[in-house]
């Protein structure tokens, strides 16, 4: 008698637990159950042949030892105890209920077997396949070369695993995942191939949706920051290797932020989606329109044909769409976008810096007003690099003591007196640099500071003043700068009469220069606002009067006590005709309307000579004296009061 070997009993013990497995699917589905498979199958045929080897032995020495003792129920017994004839049905139970669809072939490739999951994949009953090669199944998906190598792997390596599309028997194309092993005999020869293969549709679609969140905008549907860089990375090596240029656009919607807070996020929402619309129709279908977030969209241009031109059509078209008005529901939105434009090779070789880049053009067409372009130069970055810079530390200024007032004096024009001064703040900062003040309080303002900074310069000019009183200049009154935020602030009433009151300053001390632009922006709240500075005893100045847009009509309801002639009109004076008139027209205005006229800007005796001949008294400027710190100021005072002494 010829028992299954010691070896046979590991196989078939290992593949009982394999088959278990797959059985009760516990192998993962994507690569290794098919690697399981193979090793079912390759159980199913050593088995069978084993077992029929077995029995063909058993029926030998029956035969040979038919006088014998032994039985051969007894050796079949054996057999039957060993589990051998089990575990080969349930080999055979495996390939008949797996989900997965199965293909043996001969060494030359006719198939021979496929399973009933087969047939639920690929639509062929077992009668359409057997007889045939896999050809049957293939699509038009792949090159003829693909084949090749998948058949020169299976013969060199054994085996093959990978994704293939095929095509079921209704004619539709899907992918699946393939594992074909070569089986071999004891002599090395491929007697068959194993094909094992499972639908990977689902995983397909579902990799393809991921791939969509991770790539794309779910709002407006555009490609998004991730995609874009990848785009722009591509799109840069490929201008290198062509020796060709390509561009970057960067804009946002000016005002976005308005139109949210007002009109709310969904309404934004759309507003966002229509624009993307309308940004995809301005560019090329070879561009990429894409949405970074909030209202920032970037635009690539992969080639264009020279430095400037190309990209500048494009913003323009972009700007002209955004001159007609948006529609949403009802609503008819005026929408302006800044562009800024940034070039490879000139302004950048990596995604990272022209991207930074455009975004500073950006910010410099913000600058020349809404609904423009600009071009990054390299100039930008050296300014853009300094308002970084002072906007990270005027953050902290305040509570370092960075900040100044300087104090410049009002001259009596006939008298040489000094009446009172302006407060101008600067800032120091630890460096010792002297920032003027147009250079951060714009920044001030975007940040949230403008307030408390206010306050602070607030405090410090009535403090100084107070002190001045003290000295013996009690006639000494003090202006004090106001901005738009600080105007709308609830605040602002209640800290001015504390200042006063505090400092105790006489009424018509304390003047707030404010521009025409801040009280035009809500001309209503402004005159009641007005109104209640007056009640207080605090005196009200339009500053750089001539260069806003006040209306004439308004400037009567106003309860103000004076203008405040623009430097720009009295350093064009008396040579400029135009500017001489224009001083002269604000001087008449301010007599009908009953208003005091300060001229600020004299910086030389023929603009004295001029402003006395138009009677007017009060003048600042260079000619007298720059802003100084208070100690020099208090210098000025006693040299005035000694010169009016003499
Ligand atoms: N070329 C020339 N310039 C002259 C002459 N006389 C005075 N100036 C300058 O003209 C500006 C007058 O102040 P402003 O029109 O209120 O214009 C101010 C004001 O709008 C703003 N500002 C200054 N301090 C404050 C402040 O404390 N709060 C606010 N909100 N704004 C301030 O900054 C602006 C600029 O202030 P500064 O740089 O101090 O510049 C000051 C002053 O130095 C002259 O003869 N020739």
């Amino acid at each position: 008698m010829k028992k299954p070997g010691s070896a046979n009993h590991l196989i078939i013990v290992s593949f009982s637990a394999i088959a278990v497995m797959v059985l009760y699917g516990i192998a993962s589905p994507a690569t290794s159950y098919p690697h399981l498979l193979v090793a079912v199958l390759t159980m199913v045929i050593i088995s069978a042949t084993l077992w029929r080897r077995s029995l063909t032995t058993i029926s030998q020495d029956t035969s040979k030892e038919s006088a014998g003792d032994v039985s051969p129920r007894v050796e079949e017994h054996e057999i039957k105890s060993n589990g051998y004839e089990e575990e080969v049905r349930l080999a055979l139970r495996v390939f008949e209920n797996t989900v997965d669809g199965i293909i043996i072939t001969d060494s030359e490739g006719i198939i021979e077997r496929v399973n009933p999951a087969f047939k639920a994949i690929t639509g062929y009953e077992g009668s359409d396949a057997i007889g045939k090669k896999p050809k049957l199944l293939r699509s038009d998906h792949h090159e003829e070369a693909f084949y090749h190598a998948m058949w020169n792997e299976l013969v060199s390596e054994g085996s093959w695993n990978g994704e293939i599309w095929n095509r079921r028997k209704n004619g539709e194309v899907y992918p699946q995942w393939l594992s074909v092993t070569a089986m071999k005999d004891e002599t090395g020869a491929i007697t068959h191939y194993v094909g094992i293969f499972h639908d990977i549709t689902n995983i397909k679609s579902s990799e393809r949706r991921l791939e969509l969140q991770i790539t794309h905008d779910p709002l407006t549907g555009l490609p998004n920051r991730t995609q874009f860089n990848d785009r722009l990375l591509k799109a840069i090596s490929q201008a290198r290797r062509n020796r060709t240029r390509l561009a970057v656009l960067f804009l946002d919607l000016d005002n976005f932020k308005n139109v949210n807070d007002s009109l709310g996020h969904q309404f934004g929402d759309l507003l966002l989606k229509d624009v993307a619309q309308k940004l995809v129709q301005c560019c090329r279908t070879e561009d990429t329109v894409s949405r970074f977030g909030g209202d920032e969209f970037v635009i690539l241009l992969p080639t264009i044909q020279d430095n400037e031109p190309a990209a500048v059509r494009v913003a323009m078209r972009i700007l002209a769409m955004f001159q007609r008005p948006v529609e949403i529901k009802t609503w008819q939105l005026n929408i302006k976008t800044s562009i800024g434009i940034s070039v490879y090779p000139n302004d950048g070789d990596s995604p990272d810096l022209l991207l930074k880049n455009a975004d500073m053009a950006m910010y410099e067409a913000k600058l020349k007003g809404k609904n423009n372009y600009a071009m990054f130069t390299r100039e930008m970055d050296t300014i853009v690099q300094r308002r970084i810079m002072l906007e990270t530390d005027i953050r902290n200024a305040l509570d370092r003591g960075e900040f100044r007032v300087f104090y410049q004096p009002k001259i009596n024009i006939q008298t040489g007196a000094i009446v009172g001064m302006e407060a101008l703040v600067r800032w120091q900062r630890a460096d010792g640099e002297i920032i003027p003040p147009d250079e951060f309080i714009h920044i001030a303002e975007e940040i949230g500071l403008i307030v408390e900074l206010g306050e602070w310069v607030l405090t410090t000019a009535c403090r100084q003043t107070m002190l001045w009183h003290q000295q013996g200049y009690p006639h000494l009154g003090i202006a004090v700068n106001l901005s738009a935020k600080q105007f709308q602030s609830t605040r602002l009433l209640n800290q001015v009469q504390r200042k006063q009151d505090q400092f105790s300053l006489p009424d018509d001390c304390l003047t707030l220069e404010i521009t025409e632009n801040i009280v035009m922006e809500d001309v209503e709240s402004a005159i009641t606002m007005m109104k209640q500075f007056r009640d207080l005893g605090i005196r009200l100045s339009i500053d750089d009067f001539g260069t806003g847009y006040s209306s004439l009509a308004y400037l009567r309801r106003f309860p103000i006590n004076e203008l405040k002639i623009d430097k720009s009109f009295i350093i064009d004076t008396p040579k400029d005709q135009e500017a001489s008139n224009i001083v002269k027209s604000i001087v008449s205005l301010a007599e009908s309307l009953n208003l005091k006229i300060v001229a600020e800007g004299v910086e030389t005796s023929a603009h004295v000579a001029f402003l006395t001949s138009l009677g007017i008294s009060t003048v600042q400027g260079y000619f007298y004296s720059k802003p100084v710190t208070a100690s020099t100021f208090e210098t000025l005072l006693a040299q005035t009061k000694s010169r009016q002494k003499i």
